[in-house]
């Protein structure tokens, strides 16, 4: 049995905790999987590897009804795959070397999966074979997030091939056709990069239309973008898989017209993420999960018992890298001044979904204003009406400005459209430092004729304010 100052479990934002001001604590590190996490070696940083190149494989989509003809020649997967992953593995491999080599003396790396067996007492099975028990005084459970296969035969059962965002990425070939599971991000994005590079893509998804945690618009808007690239199955339900050898299946699926056959090359599991604190029998140590499993946290990422912090997608609403990144942070003020904690400030988290068209989002959509029965005024600004939008010649996209009819401050923004990502971000800015849309719009300039103008003029065309903060904004 080892004893630490701390153990850390998970080295995704985990990893991110340690800094010069533990340098006399010793601190055990726990990583069953790839070192540094999800975003690194199969999530943010791989999948936005491809987005791009899809972008450049697409550009003959959009650049057509600008009087530029172009065709895709040929799209090198085994190149791309090897310098995307060429980068992030020695990225892998430098970071656990570094914090288990002479530069960290104060950390011990254990590789393994870590189980709790008691209160402050884990045990790890280690990859060689063996085991070890640690205590520590203080803990970070960071444990993450893993994708969830739904209980559909052939799946549930493992007599049918599938990957996840976890394997598909490293496959050998580009398939000449591909079926994908789920509604949400990780389907938005593989359907782009798969469907841009040529694949035959069908997407299934139970609801009525996709990405339906979106503004209700956006969500509209991206189905009928995405239907009229590839296809798109909604409210269906996939009953059965059945492998049809070299990898490819075949799905049955329950449509609203009855059931339908989907063959493909590879089908792709996109159907969510449950976080991993079951897995470490986080019970043992008294840490309490709610109900749907996350290690429950209050606002300074504590969890009920002292002494335990917990930080991203194990504990997190919103499984989003910049979410776990800020937690750490906190979880590190705190860890270092416990005398004085600093609280994590989830206000106003964005999110964007790297597709095409991009979207991105910050704050509430309308149905949640309704639902909470908080007023709103709202403007809807085309990117059609700006001269950025004209020099794509843009008919379809928008960003949807939503303000307190009141004050004048911003409750959401939600866009969708060429860089949408970057576009939100002043908006986000604003709601952080309380800013009125007035104050946002004429407090700057916006440059000419560039897509921020986009927010420029959507703020603009607010209704002025009503209340007593419309006289100072
Ligand atoms: C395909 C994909 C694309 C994504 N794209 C984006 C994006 O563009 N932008 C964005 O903001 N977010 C994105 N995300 C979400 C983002 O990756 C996560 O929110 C973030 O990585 C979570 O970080 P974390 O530190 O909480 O967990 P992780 O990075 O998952 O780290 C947890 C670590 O804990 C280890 N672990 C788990 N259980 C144990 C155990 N019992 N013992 C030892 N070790 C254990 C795991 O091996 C893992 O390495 C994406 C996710 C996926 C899957
Ligand atoms: N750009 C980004 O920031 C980014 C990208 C990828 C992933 N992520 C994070 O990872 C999380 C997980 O992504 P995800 O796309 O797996 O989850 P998600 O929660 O976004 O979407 C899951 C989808 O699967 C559908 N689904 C669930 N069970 C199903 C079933 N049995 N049959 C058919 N459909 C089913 C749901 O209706 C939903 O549409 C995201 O919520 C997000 O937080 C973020």
């Amino acid at each position: 049995m080892t004893h630490f100052d701390l153990v850390i479990i998970g080295t995704g934002s985990g990893n991110s905790v340690i800094g010069p001001e533990f340098d006399d604590w010793s601190i055990a590190v726990v990583e069953d999987g790839k070192f540094g996490g999800t975003c690194l070696n199969v999530g943010c940083i791989p999948t936005k590897m491809y987005v791009h190149p899809a972008e450049l494989a697409d550009a003959g989509r959009h650049s057509a009804r600008l009087g530029v003809t172009q065709r895709l020649e040929a799209v090198d997967w085994p190149g791309m795959r090897d310098r995307i992953f060429g980068r992030i593995d020695a990225i892998e491999t430098g970071g656990r070397a570094y914090r288990a080599g002479d530069e960290c003396p104060n950390v011990t790396v254990f590789a393994g999966r870590g189980t709790f067996t008691g209160h402050k007492r884990l045990r790890v099975d280690l990859h060689d074979g063996s085991t070890a028990e640690i205590t520590a005084d203080r803990w970070v459970i960071a444990a993450g997030s893993r994708a969830v296969i739904p209980d559909i035969p052939g799946l549930s059962d493992g007599s049918a091939p599938f990957h996840t965002s976890d394997t598909v990425m490293r496959i050998d070939d580009l398939p000449r056709s591909v079926v994908i599971i789920g509604g949400g991000y990780i389907a938005a994005e593989f359907g782009h990069v798969f469907s841009s590079f040529g694949t035959e893509v069908t997407q299934i998804t139970r609801s009525p239309q996709l990405l339906r945690s979106h503004d209700e618009d956006v969500s509209a808007a991206f189905t009928a973008a995405a239907s009229a690239r590839y296809r798109v199955l909604a409210g269906a339900n996939p009953s059965s898989v059945k492998a049809l050898g070299e990898g490819g299946v075949s799905l049955v699926v329950d449509t609203e017209d009855g059931p339908v056959t989907v063959e493909a090359e590879l089908l792709l599991v996109a159907t969510g993420r449950v976080p991993n604190g079951d897995r470490l029998a986080v019970d043992r140590t008294g840490v309490d999960l709610d109900e749907s499993g996350r290690v429950v946290v209050d606002a300074h990422q504590r969890t009920t018992v002292d002494g335990i912090w917990a930080l991203g997608d194990v504990c997190s609403p919103w499984a989003l890298k910049h979410v776990a990144n800020h937690e750490a942070r906190v979880v590190k003020h705190n860890l270092a001044h416990p005398e004085a904690p600093v609280a994590a400030d989830h206000r106003f988290v964005p999110a964007a979904v790297f597709t095409d068209p991009q979207i991105a989002s910050v704050g509430w959509t309308e149905r949640e204003l309704v639902a909470r029965g908080i007023p709103y005024v709202a403007k809807k600004q085309w990117y059609a009406d700006i001269a950025a939008g004209w020099a794509r010649e843009d008919t379809h996209n928008f960003l949807k400005v939503l303000a307190d009819p009141a004050t004048g401050h911003l409750l959401g923004a939600h866009v969708i459209g060429p860089e949408a990502a970057t576009v939100i971000q002043p908006l986000i800015q604003g709601m952080h430092f309380g800013q009125t849309a007035h104050e946002i719009a004429r407090g700057q300039y916006w440059i000419h004729p560039a897509l921020p103008e986009l927010v420029e003029n959507a703020l603009l065309g607010l209704p002025a304010p009503t209340g007593p903060a419309a006289a100072t904004a």
